[in-house]
């Protein structure tokens, strides 16, 4: 099935492109191995206050595009507010299942 969104700006194509999934294993990664010069790192060092605070901005910038801009905008928005529950999960020490079992 063909994407609803085309081709958003800043996507990513082809080879490069992740899952939710992928994306989980790749930030623990950094996380566990502090990897230098990796945002993610310096993200959850500032803690729960911080990535709580970029969650409820990624949930208003969504609503924004969504409301007021194009659904490629949304779909970007989108992508960065997923990330941003992860970095949550993962400063909480969530696993996927532990989120998945509430679905
Ligand atoms: N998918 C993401 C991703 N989505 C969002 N973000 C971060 O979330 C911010 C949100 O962007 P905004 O445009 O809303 O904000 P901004 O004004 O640009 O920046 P701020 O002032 O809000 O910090 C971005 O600047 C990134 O810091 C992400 N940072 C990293 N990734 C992926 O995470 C992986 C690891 O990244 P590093 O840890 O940086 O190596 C890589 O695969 C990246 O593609």
């Amino acid at each position: 099935m063909p994407s609803v969104v085309g081709s958003p700006r800043g996507a990513r194509t082809g080879r490069e492109r992740k899952t939710f999934d992928e994306l989980f294993v790749e930030l623990g990664g950094k996380w566990r191995e502090r990897t230098p010069g990796s945002g993610t790192v310096a993200a959850l060092d500032l803690g729960v206050h911080h990535l709580g605070k970029k969650l409820v901005e990624e949930a208003a910038e969504t609503w924004m595009a969504a409301e007021h801009e194009s659904r490629e905008r949304a779909a970007e928005e989108l992508s960065q507010l997923l990330y941003w529950s992860q970095l949550m999960m993962i400063s909480l020490g969530l696993s996927l299942d532990d989120v998945y079992s509430h679905l």
